[in-house]
C-alpha cells in the first residue's frame, strides 16, 4: 500500500513557494527544454477542451522531468467572465506522481503555482529584454496575474514609478489600496504605456488593447493573457516591429492569437537565451510571449512537496 497522497490547500502552497527558489528553478528548466532533449524533458503542448456554452477552456499540462524524477500534471480552468463578475478567471489543480511507481504523492492548489510562476518567468524575460536603466514599469490589467507580477517585479528591481490601468477604474484603484507601495492609476492605456521601460499585459482581453505606437522604443513587454490562437491583446505594429521572444515555439504556434494572427516571427525562446545559443536584444523593443508550461508547474510543484516535505 502507498501513503495517501500528501494534500495542500492555496495558503500552504503560496506559503511555501518563495520567488527566491522560484526563479533559478525556472530558469534552468527552461534552458533544459529549448535543447529538445527527450530523455531529460517531455512536455507535450497543452490539450485544451473548449467548454463553450460557459465561455470557458479545460487545459491539461503534462509533464515529465525524468532527471529530477518530476512526473506532474496540471489541470487548468480559465473563462471569460462578464464585466463586474467576482469569480476567478484561472483556477487549477497540481497532480505530482511517483515516476517509478505511478502512483499519486500530491495534490496541490494551483491558483497560487499558475500566478507565482508565470510572473517569476515574466520576471525573467524582463532581466534579461528590458533597457538598461528602466525606470518606469506599467500594469495592464489588476487580477491575480496583475498582482503577482506587482509583488515580484517590485521585488526584483527597483523602478522609479510603477502605473496601473484597468478597465474598470474602481478595480484599478482596489488594485493599488490592497499593495504597500505607490502606484498611479492611469485612465486609458495609452496614459499608462506612454514612455514605459517595461509593460506587462494581464488581462483576459481577445482584442488588442496595447498599441505598438503607443509603445516607447526599447520598452520590454511581458505579455501574458491573450492565451487562444484568436485572441489578442497585441497589435500588428507592436508584433511586428518587436524582437519576440516565446516560452515554447510549439506553444505559441498553437496557443498564441498574437503571433499566429500578426504574422510575426518568433526570434528565440526564453531557454534559447539562457542557453547562450541566441541573443537578449536588450537595445530593441521585445516582446516576451507567455503561454504557460507544464514544466514551470512542475518545478514549482516539486519546491512546494519539498519545503513542505522538509517541515512534517
Ligand atoms: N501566460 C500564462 O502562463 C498565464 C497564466 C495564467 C493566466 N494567464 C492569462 O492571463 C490573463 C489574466 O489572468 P488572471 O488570472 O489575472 O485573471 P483575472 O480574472 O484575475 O484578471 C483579469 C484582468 O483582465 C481584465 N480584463 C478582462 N477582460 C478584459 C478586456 N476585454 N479588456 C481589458 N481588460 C480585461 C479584468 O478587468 C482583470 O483586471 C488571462 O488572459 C489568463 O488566461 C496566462
Ligand atoms: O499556463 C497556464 O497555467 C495558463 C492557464 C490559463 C490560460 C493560459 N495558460
Amino acid at each position: 500500500m502507498t501513503d495517501s497522497p500528501v494534500l495542500l490547500n492555496k495558503h500552504e502552497v503560496e506559503r511555501c513557494l518563495s520567488y527566491e527558489d522560484l526563479i533559478p528553478r525556472l530558469e534552468s528548466v527552461m534552458g533544459k527544454f529549448s535543447k529538445r532533449d527527450s530523455s531529460e524533458i517531455i512536455q507535450p503542448v497543452r490539450s485544451v477542451v473548449p467548454i463553450a456554452q460557459h465561455n470557458g477552456f479545460l487545459g491539461v499540462m503534462p509533464a515529465y522531468l525524468a532527471a529530477e524524477g518530476i512526473l506532474c500534471t496540471k489541470m487548468v480552468t480559465f473563462y471569460q467572465r462578464a464585466e463586474g463578475s467576482s469569480l476567478p478567471s484561472t483556477q487549477a489543480t497540481v497532480l505530482l506522481f511517483d515516476p517509478e511507481h505511478g502512483h499519486v504523492t500530491a495534490i496541490m492548489d494551483g491558483e497560487a503555482i499558475t500566478a507565482k510562476r508565470t510572473a517569476a518567468v515574466s520576471a525573467i524575460s524582463a532581466k534579461l529584454f528590458m533597457p538598461a536603466l528602466s525606470k518606469v514599469l506599467c500594469i495592464l490589467g489588476s487580477g491575480q496575474q496583475a498582482r503577482s507580477h506587482y509583488d515580484v517585479f517590485t521585488n526584483v528591481f527597483k523602478f522609479k514609478e510603477v502605473r496601473v490601468w484597468s478597465r474598470r477604474r474602481e478595480m484599478a484603484h482596489r488594485f493599488v489600496n490592497d499593495l504597500q507601495g505607490p502606484v498611479r492609476v492611469c485612465s486609458s492605456v495609452k496614459e499608462a504605456v506612454t514612455g514605459a521601460d517595461v509593460i506587462v499585459t494581464a488581462t483576459g482581453a481577445s482584442e488588442p488593447i496595447l498599441f505598438g505606437e503607443w509603445v516607447k522604443s526599447g520598452a520590454h513587454v511581458a505579455a501574458v493573457g491573450a492565451c487562444r490562437p484568436d485572441w489578442r491583446e497585441l497589435d500588428d505594429v507592436l508584433m511586428r516591429e518587436a524582437v519576440v521572444y516565446v516560452d515554447s515555439r510549439e506553444g505559441a504556434t498553437a496557443e498564441s492569437g498574437d503571433i499566429v494572427l500578426s504574422g510575426a516571427q518568433v526570434f528565440a525562446e526564453l531557454g534559447e537565451v539562457i542557453n547562450g545559443s541566441f541573443p537578449a536584444q536588450r537595445e530593441k523593443t521585445t516582446v516576451f510571449k507567455s503561454l504557460g508550461m507544464g514544466i514551470q508547474d512542475a518545478v514549482s510543484a516539486k519546491l512546494v512537496l519539498e519545503k513542505w516535505n522538509s517541515e512534517h
